[in-house]
């Protein structure tokens, strides 16, 4: 099955080649058009789509007539014309437009005009290209086309025209045409030639950056992407044609950032194909890389310049069947089809926003259950833990295990296997608080006989008949302790004998940044005011982890994912009542206050949560993307918890990020509220009377530093994104000497740890739990 459908691009200089040749060779048929026709052959050659200027020349010739003066006054007729025009925003001319039939239209995607100026300077011109882009768009709408993808704005400066001309054709049509705008990876006017991985950059390249980016800023044309979406108010009509002509940059950050970006077409032209040793067109390995990753987003490649013979073999088949070969092996699209693999197991879940359960307020349905016990690990991980907890017991021990929140039973099932394993004596008691749930642990009492005894009620409120050795549970959410585990387990304590151990032992929650259009879209799109001050379950997919490891610029940042706190049970500390029960909860909050670095500009969108549990000694649960693979590969339990923001806040490259959350809880209710704020470091030439080693003192080197515009730049502090963007992957900061207490950058600028400008801020969210919290 195809996950990736591709698409045959044919300029105009293309269509107008066919007709000649049609012409030619006399082929005409009236059932059929040139259009048809190409859409068939195309089909033969393993194309899905084509895709097509909407207009021709005759209509770019028109409109210039009547929109380009030249300088020299137009005649009245003309301009007569042009007000009319502008007046009614049409018609075409049957003859200006290349798709013409709603037949034609399935199947194809239009290419608006590329001559189409919506940056320009020039009021006058941008506001008739305006008026002719809303035209081209309402005819695409009427023509059903699925998709239309507009070229590429050509201006950072003006950009903010593009996206306003654009949100207001997307205000002004209602449609299901998608409106895709087509951006390059980069602009190679603006990147350093060792921050690519290749070598040619074509000269033609179609942006011009007036005010040139920084040596080795490659966030130019992502920021002028951003600028564009943001003024559209995210709208999901609006998506992303990733221009892939030039030569993939090195930094894997840079093209993380665009992997998550809704980006419905990839443009692969032949010439950014290289041959291999028999001559057949291939990609390099980093674009190979690349793609595979976005496959997963099933994106249209669009497949163009295939029958201008830049390689010796293959013929122009050979580039389609080359990305054919490459989504056969992308290891997520093959694992998606295989079942019982994580990716197979969350079809369907993938950026689904998803309440998280409230198992202790709610009686969960079996079906919930069901989906539970298809884990192949979790349950695997707590028998393997109770055996270890059972073998350092003595061998001729009697163990009273007990499992709170029982479920339909299979916990209980494992403790058994665990016993027989162990051969150890003992009994098992198990606990639900779900009437409809213990009518299933009946029914499996009769398997488990004498050896499980059953007591229904919440544990914080029933009796046990004798001290429990070995308490079971598993009431972890996505952030470990978001189902109020803590809470419900400080109940069942009371129970656990002086030498007696909790299964899990205890529980971590982590954190960090994320950017993902597509869930902020998600969350955009529910209409409840609550909708932003929720903390959703989600199988991420179109998401960008934004922080990096490596204590940013002053080197004073924590990890890329980092801890908030720790849950230890059993727990000693709690004062409790004469039922052995808290007499309050606040022992049960935490808050954390964490430090981000953030290594290449981004937008946050919000937080990702994860847990890591320890059940007994080094077995453990986790959804920590970096140790799951060792504690527990392929679970499937738990999805991670984002905490989304109302407004996304942008982060220049090397800022930095801090993160505050707090756990709270009341008499019947704990939630979290969570609030973030960014800095840029600040970047200063150092002291002249204090030479930061003996071997570099003051002098030429800093003079000839400083005689430049960047360092000028630097000398007065400017608290600027720009300054950031100085400190590029290219280094020209150079490394962090942190012998001297202040920072000691290569290029011959200080960062004195500590000093850092805010640049912005985020609305605290939720606070005393007023859009989410969970019920006890
Ligand atoms: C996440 S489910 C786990 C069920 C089962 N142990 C499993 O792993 O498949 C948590 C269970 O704990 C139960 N539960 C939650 N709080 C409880 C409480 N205070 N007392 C008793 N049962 C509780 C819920 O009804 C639910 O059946």
């Amino acid at each position: 099955m195809s996950h990736v459908p591709l698409a045959a691009v044919f300029s105009q200089d293309d269509l107008d080649q066919l007709e000649k040749t049609e012409k030619r060779l006399e082929i005409t048929a009236s059932d059929s058009t040139p259009l048809l026709r190409l859409l068939k052959v195309s089909s033969e050659d393993g194309y899905d789509l084509i895709c097509v200027p909407l207009a021709n020349e005759t209509w770019k010739s028109r409109w210039k007539k009547m929109c380009l003066t030249d300088g020299e006054k137009q005649s009245e007729e003309v301009e007569r014309l042009a007000e009319d025009w502008r007046a009614s925003e049409g018609p075409f001319l049957r003859e200006e437009m290349n798709i013409t039939r709603l037949d034609e239209a399935m199947g194809t995607i239009g290419m608006v005009s590329d001559w189409l100026e919506l940056d320009s300077p020039d009021d006058g011109l941008r506001y008739d290209s305006e008026i002719a882009l809303k035209q081209e768009l309402s005819y695409a709408a009427y023509l059903s086309l699925q998709a239309v993808i507009l070229p590429p704005p050509r201006n950072r400066q003006n950009v903010a025209d593009y996206g306003r001309a654009v949100s207001a054709c997307l205000n002004s049509t209602s449609s299901y045409t998608q409106i895709s705008i087509r951006i390059p990876i980069y602009d190679p006017r603006s990147a350093s030639r060792n921050s690519i991985a290749e070598e040619t950059i074509p000269e033609d390249m179609p942006l011009s950056v007036n005010a040139r980016a920084p040596d080795g800023d490659l966030s130019t044309t992502w920021e002028m992407w951003d600028v564009i979406r943001s003024i559209c108010g995210y709208n999901p009509r609006l998506s992303l044609t990733l221009d892939l002509s030039l030569p993939l940059p090195l930094s894997s950050g840079v093209l993380s950032r665009w992997s998550t970006e809704p980006c419905h077409h990839i443009l692969l032209p032949s010439t950014s194909f290289i041959s291999n040793a028999k001559g057949y067109p291939v990609l390099t390995k980093a674009t190979q890389n690349f793609l595979r990753k976005c496959f997963k987003h099933h994106p249209t490649i669009l497949l163009s310049r295939t029958r201008t013979r830049v390689h010796q073999s293959g013929g122009h088949m050979a580039y389609a069947q080359y990305v054919r070969h490459l989504e056969r092996t992308a290891p997520e699209l093959v694992a998606a089809d295989q079942p019982g693999t994580l990716e197979n197991f969350a079809k369907g879940y993938w950026d689904y926003l998803q309440a998280p359960l409230q198992p202790l307020m709610d009686n969960l349905g079996s079906g919930t259950y069901d989906t539970f016990e298809r884990d192949p690990v979790k349950y695997e991980r707590y028998e393997e833990a109770v055996f270890l907890a059972l073998s350092d017991r003595s061998p001729t021990s009697r163990t009273v295990i007990c499992v709170v929140g029982a479920g339909r039973g299979p916990i209980v099932t494992r403790c058994l296997a665990a016993l027989d394993r162990s051969k150890r004596d003992g009994l098992v008691y198990a606990v639900e608080k779900n009437p409809n749930a213990f009518v299933t642990l009946q029914e499996q009492k009769v398997h488990w006989k004498d050896r499980v005894l059953l007591i229904y009620g919440d544990m914080r409120r029933i009796q046990v008949p004798e001290p429990v050795d070995i308490l079971v549970s598993e009431l972890l959410g996505s952030f470990g302790d978001n189902e109020a585990s803590p809470e419900c387990l400080d109940g069942a304590m009371r129970f656990l004998a002086p030498d007696g151990i909790s299964i899990p032992s205890s529980y971590t929650a982590y954190l960090s940044p994320i950017s993902s259009p597509k869930l902020h879209n998600e969350v955009l799109q529910n209409s409840s005011k609550s909708s932003a001050e929720t903390p959703y379950v989600v199988m991420f997919q179109a998401v960008n982890t934004l922080s990096g490891d490596g204590g940013g610029l002053r080197g004073v940042c924590g990890t890329k994912i980092q801890e908030c706190w720790t849950f230890e049970h059993p727990r000693r500390e709690a004062v409790l009542n004469e039922q052995g029960l808290p007499i309050t909860n606040t022992h049960n909050t935490r808050s954390a206050k964490l430090n981000f670095h953030i290594p290449n500009a981004g937008i946050l969108h919000g937080l990702a949560g994860y847990f890591e549990a320890v059940l007994y000694r080094d077995v453990g649960l986790s959804i920590h993307p970096e140790s799951q693979p060792y504690i527990s590969p392929n679970m499937l339990s738990w999805f991670p918890l984002f905490f989304p923001l109302k407004d996304p806040l942008y982060l220049p490259s090397n800022s930095e990020l801090t993160v505050s959350i707090w756990r709270l809880t009341g008499r019947s209710k704990i939630w979290y509220e969570w609030y973030a704020e960014s800095f840029l470091p600040v970047l200063s030439p150092p002291p002249p009377l204090r030479p930061l080693t003996p071997r570099e003192p003051d002098g030429p080197s800093h003079q000839k530093t400083m005689s430049t515009p960047t360092a000028k730049l630097l000398s007065v502090n400017l608290p600027s994104p720009l300054v950031s963007a100085l400190a590029s992957p290219t280094g020209i900061l150079g490394t962090i000497d942190t012998s001297e207490g202040g920072l000691r950058m290569g290029g011959g600028t200080d960062i004195a740890a500590g000093t850092v400008i805010k640049i912005g801020q985020t609305a605290l969210h939720n606070p005393e739990g007023r859009g989410s919290w969970t019920g006890l």
